[in-house]
This record gives C-alpha cells, sequence and structure tokens, in this order.
C-alpha cells in the first residue's frame, strides 16, 4: 500500500474556506437528497438535515410520497419534492438547478427505483454522492459504471465495497482492488472504517478524526450529506470528500466526554457540526 496522507489539522486548513461576509442563501448553494422508502425516511432526514448544517444554503429531498409530511415536520428548513409512487422512488423529476446531488440513503432495491437511478445517471452533469442502496443498485448493474462523471463520490462501508468490487482476503489486497477499481473508473472512493480512506486513484488520504461512537445507524447518512453539502459550496470534490470526513469524524471526538460510546447517536454527529467547524475557524480553540 502506498503511503497514506494522514487528514489531520493542518492538511484540513490547507483546503477550508471561511465563508464570505457578503455571501447569501443563493450564493451558499442549493443541495439535493434523493432517497428514501417506506419504514427508511429516517435517512433522508438524517442526511438533509446535516447537509444544512454543513452550511449549504438551500437543500431540497426527493422523496416517495409517503416521507412527505415526515420530511416537512421533521426539518422545516427542507423544501420536498415528491415521487409518484407512495412507498418507494419510480421517476426522478425536479425543476429545480441544484449544485451537487446526494442519493442513496434508505433508498431500497425496487426494480423501479433502480430504474430511476439508471435515467439519473444517463442526464446527470453535477457532482455525485452515492452511498448506501445507489452503490448497491450500482453493484447489481456493474455496466452503469461507465455513465459515473468523472470524480464522482462513492462512500461504502465494508460490505458495500464487497459488492462492488468483490472480496479480498488481506488490507493490502483490498487497498489494490479499491485502487485499480479508483483509477480504472475515476472516482472517488470513501472507504468507510476505523479509520476512513479515501482513495483517489493511487493517492490514499487516511482521516486521523472519529472513534467507535459513529458505530451507531445513520450515521453515514449524516456524512453523505455533509459531503453533498461541502460541494455545493463549491469545493473540489476530493477536498469535499476530506473535510466531510474529517468534520464528521470531529463532531464524535467533541462529542465523547458528554454521550461517551454508547449513547451517542447520529443526530449528536449533526448537532456537533458547528462546534466542528469552530475548531477549524479558531487554531487556539484545540478539543483534541
Ligand atoms: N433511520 C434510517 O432510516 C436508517 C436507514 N438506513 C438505510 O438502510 C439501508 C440499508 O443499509 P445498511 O448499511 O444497514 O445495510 P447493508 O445490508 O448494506 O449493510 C449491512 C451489512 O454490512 C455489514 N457492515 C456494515 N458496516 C460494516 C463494517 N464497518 N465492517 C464490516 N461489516 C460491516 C453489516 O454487518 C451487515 O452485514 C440503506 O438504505 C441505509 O441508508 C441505515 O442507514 C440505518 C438508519
Ligand atoms: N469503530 C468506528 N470508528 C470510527 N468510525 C466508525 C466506526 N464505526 C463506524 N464508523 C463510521 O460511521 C459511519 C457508518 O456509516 P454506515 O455504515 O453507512 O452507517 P449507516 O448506513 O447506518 O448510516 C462511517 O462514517 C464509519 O466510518
Ligand atoms: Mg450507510
Amino acid at each position: 500500500m502506498m503511503n497514506p496522507i494522514y487528514i489531520n489539522q493542518n492538511e484540513i486548513l490547507k483546503r477550508y474556506k471561511q465563508p464570505d461576509k457578503f455571501t447569501h442563501k443563493g450564493i451558499q448553494g442549493h443541495a439535493l437528497i434523493i432517497g428514501g422508502s417506506y419504514g427508511k425516511m429516517g435517512a433522508v432526514c438524517l442526511s438533509s438535515k446535516a447537509c444544512l448544517k454543513t452550511g449549504c444554503g438551500l437543500v431540497t429531498v426527493f422523496i416517495p410520497k409517503c416521507g412527505y409530511e415526515i420530511l416537512q415536520i421533521a426539518i422545516p428548513e427542507v423544501m420536498v419534492v415528491t415521487d409518484n409512487q407512495e412507498k418507494f422512488i419510480s421517476d426522478i423529476t425536479f425543476d429545480i438547478k441544484p449544485q451537487a446531488i446526494g442519493i442513496g440513503p434508505g433508498l431500497g432495491l425496487e426494480i423501479e427505483t433502480q430504474q430511476a437511478v439508471y435515467k439519473l445517471l444517463q442526464t446527470n452533469k453535477i457532482p455525485l454522492v452515492i452511498d448506501a442502496d445507489a452503490l448497491n443498485i450500482l453493484s447489481k448493474n456493474k455496466e452503469w459504471l461507465p455513465l459515473l462523471q468523472p470524480k464522482t463520490i462513492l462512500t461504502p462501508h465494508p460490505k458495500e465495497l464487497e459488492r462492488l468490487i468483490g472480496k479480498w482476503v488481506s488490507e493490502e489486497e483490498k487497498m489494490a482492488k479499491t485502487s485499480t477499481f479508483s483509477k480504472q473508473c475515476n472516482l472517488i472512493i470513501v472507504m468507510k472504517g476505523a479509520p476512513t480512506r479515501i482513495v483517489d486513484g493511487e493517492t490514499i488520504y487516511e482521516n486521523t478524526t472519529g472513534n467507535a461512537a459513529l458505530a451507531t445507524a445513520g450515521t453515514g447518512d449524516v456524512l453523505t450529506g455533509m459531503i453533498t453539502s461541502l460541494l455545493v459550496q463549491s469545493y473540489e470534490p476530493i477536498n469535499a470528500a476530506i473535510l466531510g470526513v474529517y468534520l464528521h469524524g470531529l463532531t464524535a471526538d467533541i462529542a465523547l466526554p458528554e454521550t461517551g460510546y454508547q449513547s451517542f447517536i447520529a443526530s449528536d454527529v449533526i448537532s456537533n457540526i458547528g462546534k466542528a467547524y469552530l475548531s477549524l475557524e479558531n487554531k487556539d480553540y484545540n478539543i483534541l
């Protein structure tokens, strides 16, 4: 394995951009989060809230009809567009102009949903984060991989990665296979785990924040929203992935003394994004 570049505060401060004093919600960007199915609307709630809390100006979600009231009540700041189907997504159409899309949390694997993803990939030209069931749909349809724009960000956990690239017998083989996959398809792979590694062809970045408190439902859905938010704020895909993963881990390091490992939940990631940002703004405020 090539020596990784460690993502620490130094590396982050090279990439982090403070918001302009005169910015407004139009400039901060508009994100679209696509996902949800009956019983998994929470994944979209978490992802879209995290997206807003990471600093973009506007967030719209595209969800099946059954999620309409859930989303509107859970997060009044988020706008909602619904599919024609009640329980799953069947046709992704919208008339907004987002600067980036995050797709997958809670999406499900219905055949009609798979076709809707195919149609989106055929036409989409804007930066994209692909997670969860959208990754699983790609794994079932690997011939669709060439449709992805260069530097599309994939955020698999180990099982999702295995579905995508096949099994490995060692850590070395896992890294080598992922690097080859990333290079061949020109994709950025966020290999979630402990630690999370980001693979961009032969370059490997290793995150230094985060802890086992993150081993709880929905923290990956939150990460998808955070990275999508950074993309709409004009970060290059690799920097959006790096900064997103770093801030995400930092929330758990900040919260740990109060929550302990066991009681930390995905919503705690969201409520600590502010403190994670503040630790970048003030170099003397060092929580670690
Ligand atoms: N509140 C909600 O609505 C939630 C919805 N979720 C959604 O549920 C759907 C299914 O996602 P899941 O990831 O649960 O299911 P998957 O079937 O994709 O993955 C679960 C499998 O992966 C393995 N795995 C996960 N992390 C691993 C690791 N670090 N090392 C080794 N093995 C690992 C597990 O042991 C399990 O076998 C997705 O659409 C997801 O977005 C989940 O994110 C949980 C919360
Ligand atoms: N032991 C751990 N140490 C550090 N980070 C972890 C640990 N376990 C899980 N995580 C992080 O939590 C997140 C889990 O994502 P994922 O498995 O997609 O969850 P979900 O699908 O429930 O949202 C990833 O960012 C992963 O890196
Ligand atoms: Mg996940």
